[in-house]
C-alpha cells in the first residue's frame, strides 16, 4: 500500500496548510535573513526593524497564493514593482531573497512539489521586482 501524500488539489493556500503555515514560512523567512550572513546584502537593504515587512508580506503571500485577499482589501492594488523602485534590486539581491525564501519552505516543512512550483513563481516575480544592474 502507497502513502498518499495529499494532492495538490485547491490553491497553493490550502496545499501550503492555510494561515498558520504562511506565518510560519512568513517569520521565518525573516528570522533567516537576520541571523544568516549568507543573506547579508539582502538583509542591508532592509530598514532595521522588520516588523512591518512580516506583517505586509503574510498579508500579500495569503492573496498569492489563493487564499484570504488580506493585503488587497487593505491597500488595493500591491503595485510590487513600485512599491520596491526606493530599494536597490539588482541579481544579487534577488537571489538572496530566492535563496532565503527556498530555505524558509524547506525548513517550515511546505511539501516537495508545491515548494518547486513556488520557487518558479518566486523567481518570476522577483526578477521582474530587479530595478539596478549587476
Ligand atoms: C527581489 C528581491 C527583493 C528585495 C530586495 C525586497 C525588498 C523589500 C524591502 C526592503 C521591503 C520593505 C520592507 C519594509 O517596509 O520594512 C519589501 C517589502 C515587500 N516585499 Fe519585497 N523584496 C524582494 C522581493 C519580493 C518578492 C519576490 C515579493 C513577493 C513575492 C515581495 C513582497 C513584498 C511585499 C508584499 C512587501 C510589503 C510592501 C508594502 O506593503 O509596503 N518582495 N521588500
Amino acid at each position: 500500500m502507497q502513502i498518499q501524500e495529499k494532492p495538490p488539489a485547491g490553491t497553493p493556500f490550502e496545499w501550503i496548510g492555510g494561515e498558520e503555515k504562511v506565518r510560519a514560512l512568513v517569520e521565518r523567512f525573516y528570522d533567516l535573513m537576520d541571523l544568516e550572513p549568507a543573506y547579508a546584502v539582502l538583509r542591508g537593504v532592509h530598514g532595521t526593524e522588520l516588523a512591518k515587512a512580516r506583517q505586509h508580506l503574510f498579508w500579500f503571500l495569503c492573496g498569492w497564493l489563493g487564499g484570504p485577499q488580506h493585503y488587497t482589501e487593505k491597500f488595493g492594488h500591491p503595485r510590487l514593482r513600485m512599491r520596491h523602485m526606493p530599494f536597490k534590486i539588482g541579481i544579487k539581491e534577488r537571489d538572496q531573497w530566492l535563496a532565503c525564501m527556498d530555505q524558509a519552505m524547506a525548513e517550515t516543512g511546505v511539501p516537495e512539489d508545491l515548494r518547486a512550483r513556488l520557487k518558479e513563481s518566486f523567481f518570476g516575480t522577483a526578477d521582474w521586482m530587479r530595478n539596478t544592474h549587476g
